[in-house]
């Protein structure tokens, strides 16, 4: 397979390797990782088809209306005509756009002047509805004549079920605010993930990777074990999605995550999957685990999701203090984890096995679940 712009764009820094020996290149990569701890790094459980699997694209144009994603460390554009991480709809939307940008004559921000209007348009594809959310982040809350853009938008491409316009004046590398106007539809987008169904608003998080994120999740369920009486906390949670998985086979859920719009999707998604058992916090998760230990909830089983930058000190000491049977994490970036396997291991909780999933293939990122119970050097 070749991409005619995988050097200059970086992301895919796999792309010329065999996909088997991608796979086999991640797995010694956690084992190096993990080497100072007794265990087992699992085979990484890969993709049949490990090509236009990413649901999400943030897409950058340039003065002269080309797109593509930043050059690695520049603001220079590499345009693409055909990303192979996503999927055809993702395309055909992208060129519909571009081609409603050149008849508007939209300014398209410059980022050494910090001037101009369209800095980034953000795509979220719901692959099992076949449903799409279009953000477009801009500087300025109004958008001449977006009424037009977004019918003849629609018309050409049917699943964009929403398109919203995300106001960012910040020069940072922070894509979206906060600020969000809805231009057209609802606002967000619903998707089917392991036999439930969730509304997806631009600003929160949804695992890129469905057909990995499926198999991911059912190793959290499998890993867990737990009783009908019993209380788990799904802590990073995002729109709810692990917790509410799960919450069938427990008394009760609490979810809590930082983000207030995930945070109200979370909140919708168990009304509209009618789950009575499961209650989410607006809140960091630290200071959540903090209270928690203050108050010496019974709480059975933590699972934690957190960002790339790991989790902290303070939330494995809350842990200590709580004493569950079971942490399941999961983890978008094993150096972290590794870090914070350190403070497990300190207070007394172990695993043996470590799961890689490829989540992201073509790239050197790596997706791991590790689930730890309290070990023999418990303090
Ligand atoms: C890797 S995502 C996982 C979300 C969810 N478990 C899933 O699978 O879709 C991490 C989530 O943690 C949230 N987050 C980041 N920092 C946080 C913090 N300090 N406290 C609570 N949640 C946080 C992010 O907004 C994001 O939704």
């Amino acid at each position: 397979m070749k991409c005619q712009m995988s050097q200059r764009c970086g992301s895919c820094q796999y792309l010329d390797m065999d996909y088997s020996q991608q796979l086999i290149k991640k797995q010694k990569y956690c084992q190096k990782l993990f080497q100072k701890f007794p265990v087992q790094v699992h085979s990484v459980i890969g993709m049949q088809n490990p090509f236009e699997y990413r649901n999400k694209v943030i897409i950058a144009f340039n003065q002269r209306y080309e797109y593509g994603l930043y050059e690695e460390g520049s603001h220079r554009i590499v345009p693409i005509q055909q990303c192979m991480l996503h999927d055809q709809e993702t395309h055909h939307i992208l060129l519909k756009i571009q081609s409603l940008l050149k008849k508007y004559r939209t300014s398209i921000y410059d980022h050494q002047r910090h001037k101009g209007f369209l800095k980034h348009v953000l795509i979220r594809r719901a692959v099992q509805t076949n449903q799409t959310l279009v953000a477009l982040v801009v500087t300025e809350p109004m958008f001449k004549g977006s009424k037009n853009f977004c019918s003849e938008l629609v018309k050409t491409c049917p699943s964009v079920k929403t398109v919203v316009l995300n106001v960012n004046k910040r020069q940072t590398s922070i894509v979206l605010s906060q600020q969000e106007k809805v231009l057209y539809g609802k606002g967000f987008i619903v998707d089917e993930l392991c036999g439930l169904t969730f509304k997806i608003s631009a600003q929160s998080f949804y695992q890129i990777n469905h057909e990995q994120c499926t198999r991911l999740y059912q190793k959290v369920s499998d890993l867990l074990e737990v009783k009908e009486n019993q209380t788990v906390l799904d802590t990073y949670c995002g729109i709810g999605t692990i917790g509410m998985m799960i919450a069938s086979r427990v008394s009760q859920v609490i979810g809590v995550e930082l983000n207030q719009e995930a945070y109200k999707d979370a909140v919708n998604n168990a009304k509209m999957n009618k789950i009575n058992n499961i209650h989410f916090y607006n809140q960091d998760a630290t200071e959540f685990m903090k209270d928690m230990a203050n108050q010496r909830t019974q709480i059975d089983c933590v699972i934690m999701d957190p960002p790339r930058a790991g989790s902290t000190k303070e939330f494995v000491q809350a842990i200590h203090i709580l004493q569950p049977q079971q942490v399941i994490y999961v983890s978008c970036d094993p150096v972290t984890q590794a870090r914070d396997l350190q403070w497990f291991w300190d207070i007394g909780y172990q695993t043996q096995d470590i799961y890689p999933f490829d989540m992201f293939p073509q790239t050197q990122a790596i997706e791991t679940v590790i689930c730890l119970t309290k070990g023999m050097n418990q303090k």
